[in-house]
């Protein structure tokens, strides 16, 4: 499976450590930067990655920043993506059980850089549990 990922300058470091993981468990990464600690603007970062789910060139994206806010906002306005802000891996998992996030939004700021890595093997393990939850699903975007 192929995943993409973006960040700011507050998320580089813990992307460098994501994508480590993931190349080491096998996945192809579509890392859009950036890969310095130079301050930068989160959504040219965080755009092409979500241009690629919203493509389905990519089923899960990943972006990374400080609050995980700026990034998961800037998600949010492509069609057909579902990016969850979360910061434990409980509400990632519910994010995938009944939101069918399709984009992972971290907060580097706030969390452990293990429980990041903790977040993204339940975000890539964790199905859409459907059912009375599709409905609801299917009602976010405006028509
Ligand atoms: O969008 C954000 C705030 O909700 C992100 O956390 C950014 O990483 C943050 O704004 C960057 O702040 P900085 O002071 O420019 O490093």
């Amino acid at each position: 499976m192929t995943i993409s990922i973006g960040n700011d300058h507050a998320g580089t470091e813990y992307k460098q450590a994501i994508v480590a993981h993931l190349e080491a468990k096998g996945f192809i990464v579509n890392n859009y930067g950036t890969n310095t600690n130079d301050s930068v603007d989160y959504p040219d970062f965080v755009h092409p990655v979500a241009n690629d789910v919203e493509s389905k060139t990519v089923d899960l994206g990943i972006i990374v920043c400080g609050s995980g806010n700026g990034a998961n906002m800037t998600a949010n306005k492509h069609q057909g993506v579902r990016s969850a802000l979360c910061w434990n891996k409980e509400i990632v998992a519910l994010a995938r059980q009944h939101n069918d996030a399709n984009i992972l939004s971290i907060p580097a700021r706030f969390t452990a850089q293990q429980q990041a890595i903790e977040m993204v093997d339940t975000f890539l393990n964790t199905e859409f549990e459907g059912g009375r939850h599709q409905n609801r699903v299917d009602k976010i975007p405006l028509s």
